[in-house]
């Protein structure tokens, strides 16, 4: 017997075309495959948002676009359908024609993210898909070696993929299709920039006169070294810029407060804050990995009455992506990541 889960709603879906994605079908005007349709249907995405609806029609018909949006707008499904949708035009060959789509994106968690979003969206496609973001010590390492260059689509943190490109032999992306920079913005930020330009050296070159690649950027903000990725070889982008008047890149309806103390209370107010809101998920980041693990030891020893979860980049990958896992469940707990450094493997790969 099944619950019936509830449609997700979307609140910033507005008129306009298209207004669902069903009605997205082949001759359409702006057409999707069946294999995406139904799985975007599984997924319960039933009508695009206002950054899906401005996205799609460009990246769909092959554009290079370059897309600014507030965080939690959807940044990703608009990319994960072109990246599919371009899979499936191609006619793809999942086992002879290799990698023909790339995702860069800064961290780890992100990158997992992406893949389930592919996985569930592209569940009827019979693409392989995979990650390349590090860590995991020799073993993960050639155990990657041994299938990135068979897979079709990658996500990927910039550093392990570099670290592919230099070693693995067979590793090539000569073939690639479609380029997604997630996080622009962060890859840059993240000191990525050398790295990027030696992964584009890398690749097929995009652009006017280039090898036909498609290049898909997005960013919660348009900022100046996004706009250096010129260097990327855009062709005639598409600039898209969704919350352009607001002040803010984050989404209206989230509440946003702060607490001003001196820093040698900081940690009781976090305690304090803690112990009131036992019913709340609550995510706290640190600046380092030693302040995470040091508050998170200090506070479960404290026993605030829930869970308290520790999430940084110097643990091992199987229980950093145990660790995310158990802290996105329903129960409520609390976890401590600081910001994710960049390393660390796991390699899920699906095939249709
Ligand atoms: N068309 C849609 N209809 C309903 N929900 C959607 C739709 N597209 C995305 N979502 C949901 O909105 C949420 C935010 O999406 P997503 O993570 O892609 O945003 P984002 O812009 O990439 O944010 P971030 O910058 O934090 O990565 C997710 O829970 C996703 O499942």
């Amino acid at each position: 017997m099944g619950t019936k889960v509830k449609e997700r709603e979307d609140p910033e879906a507005q008129g306009g075309l298209p207004p669902t994605f069903a009605k997205m079908e082949p001759g359409s005007g702006l057409g999707l495959s069946r294999e995406t349709r139904t799985g975007l249907k599984a997924m319960k995405y039933i009508s695009p948002t206002a950054v899906q609806k401005r996205v799609l029609p460009a990246a769909l018909a092959g554009r290079d676009v370059l897309c600014a949006a507030k965080t939690g707008s959807g940044k990703t499904l608009a990319f994960v359908v072109p990246v599919l949708e371009k899979l499936a035009e191609e006619k793809w060959s999942a086992r002879v024609d290799g990698i023909g789509a790339l995702i860069l994106t800064p961290t780890r968690e992100l990158a997992l993210q992406i893949f389930e979003e592919l996985r569930g969206v592209g569940k009827k496609h019979r693409f392989s898909c995979g990650l390349l973001i590090g860590g995991g010590g020799r073993k993960a390492l050639e155990e990657e070696k041994s299938r990135a260059g068979s897979l079709n689509i990658l996500i990927a943190t910039p550093g392990r993929l570099l670290q592919h490109m230099d070693e693995t032999p067979y590793f090539d992306c000569n073939a690639l299709k479609i380029l997604v920079l997630d996080e622009a913005d962060r890859i840059l930020d993240m000191g990525f920039r050398a790295t990027l330009d030696a992964i584009l050296e890398n690749l097929p070159r995009g652009g006017r006169g280039g090898d036909g690649r498609q290049t898909l950027l997005f960013s919660a903000t348009q900022t100046k070294s996004v706009k250096d990725l010129a260097r990327l070889n855009l062709s005639d982008p598409e600039y898209i810029s969704i919350h352009e008047e607001a002040s803010m890149p984050t989404p209206v309806k989230l509440q946003q407060a702060f607490v001003e103390c001196p820093s040698s209370q900081k940690i009781s107010v976090l305690w304090g804050f803690i112990k009131t809101h036992l019913k709340a998920k609550v995510l706290v980041f640190f600046s380092t990995c030693k302040q995470a693990r040091f508050v998170s030891d200090a506070f479960s020893k404290l026993r605030p009455g829930v869970p308290l979860r520790c999430l940084h980049g110097h643990m091992k990958q199987m229980k950093r992506v145990a660790t995310y896992d158990s802290s996105r469940g329903p129960r409520r707990s609390s976890s401590l990541p600081p910001m994710s450094r960049r390393g660390a493997w796991t390699f899920p790969t699906w095939t249709g």
